[in-house]
């Protein structure tokens, strides 16, 4: 079956910039991809690289969407190379929205997980999203110095309700020491903190897996597991804690789903900040694949004003 196949680069501005251990993002760039097949029917597809954790860079997305030719076969889909994960998971999602058997699953009953600004800023944010109907909050860590940041977190801790749920994003910039000292303060707190997400580097596997025998409070890997070569990879060594699932940059969404249920893995699903296209699909999978309805990371929306919620006509103008 041939498609015709074209793309569009788009960035967007997040509402405010995103610091992390990894630094200040402040633009959001991704490609809208379109396939349209023999009956006319339309499926769209989002590229979202995120490079810092171990996906292609949206460079490379663009060459290998310009070296396409204007018709493409789902051959060529299933064949792109695993250095390009968050082109994988764009083109199979478009390709499987032309399926016939392409119903959609029910993603009502997902529940979310608000992303709260690093800092103190969160001190000031989660009220208004638990009014919205939160129960769960992530914050940023390892972003300033561990004494500020735990200052913060006693005040933000104390003033959550009894059934909030807080969930600590240190992106890999803590040491042993802090790590420790988290999980300890953590483990005082319980069971309000659902869990502490990669608080040591990708290549201090052996700390984290020491660590998440120590403390109750549960350690999630997220960029060690970043693409589904990582996920077999760190699977394999061992880990049975929670894995950060961001499926716009894992790859393959057939590949990814059939790794998930033969491992029964204890899954949250975060985003890669995409548009609604890429959101859709990967909102899909969560609510395949999740087995402990853990709130998804697909919280307030940095990206899109509320005019651009909708459909991917208000992103693709002259084509
Ligand atoms: O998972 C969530 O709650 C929201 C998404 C999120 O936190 C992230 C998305 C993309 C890159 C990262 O900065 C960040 C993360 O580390 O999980
Ligand atoms: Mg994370």
């Amino acid at each position: 079956m041939n498609y015709q196949f074209s793309f569009r680069p788009i960035n967007h501005k997040f509402t405010r910039p995103l610091v992390t251990n990894h630094g200040i993002w402040e633009i959001r760039e991704s490609i809208i991809i379109r396939l349209i097949d023999i009956t006319d029917k339309v499926s769209w597809g989002e590229i979202s690289p995120i490079s810092w954790f171990g996906s292609e860079t949206i460079e490379q997305a663009l060459d290998f969407c310009h070296q396409l030719p204007k018709e493409i076969t789902s051959e060529i889909i299933l064949a792109i190379p695993d250095n390009l994960p968050a082109c994988q998971f764009a083109f199979e999602s478009a390709l499987s929205r032309l399926g016939e058997k392409s119903e959609s699953i029910d993603i009502q009953n997902l529940t979310y997980s608000g992303l709260l600004s690093a800092g103190e800023a969160a001190l000031h944010q989660w009220q208004s999203l638990w009014e919205q109907g939160y129960k769960t909050f992530k914050w940023k860590i390892g972003v300033d110095n561990i004494a500020k940041e735990l200052e913060i977190f006693n005040l933000l801790i104390q003033n959550l309700p009894d059934s909030a749920k807080l969930r600590l994003d240190a992106n890999g910039g803590l040491n042993y020491k802090e790590a420790k000292l988290w999980l300890q303060t953590c483990d005082n707190f319980q069971p309000k903190i659902e869990f502490i997400e990669q608080p040591l580097a990708v290549n201090q596997f052996a700390e984290v897996l020491e660590l998440s025998n120590l403390y109750s409070t549960a350690i999630a890997l997220d960029e060690s597991v970043a693409t589904l070569q990582q996920l077999e990879h760190y699977y394999q060594q061992g880990w049975r804690g929670i894995f950060v699932i961001k499926p716009g940059i894992a790859g393959s969404p057939s590949r990814l789903r059939k790794f998930c249920q033969q491992h029964n893995i204890d899954a949250v699903f975060s985003s890669v900040f995409e548009s609604p296209i890429g959101r859709q699909a990967a909102l899909q999978l969560a609510a395949e694949l999740s087995i402990n309805n853990r709130a998804v990371g697909f919280g307030i929306n940095h990206f899109f004003t509320q005019q651009e919620l909708t459909f991917p006509q208000s992103l693709w103008k002259n084509l």
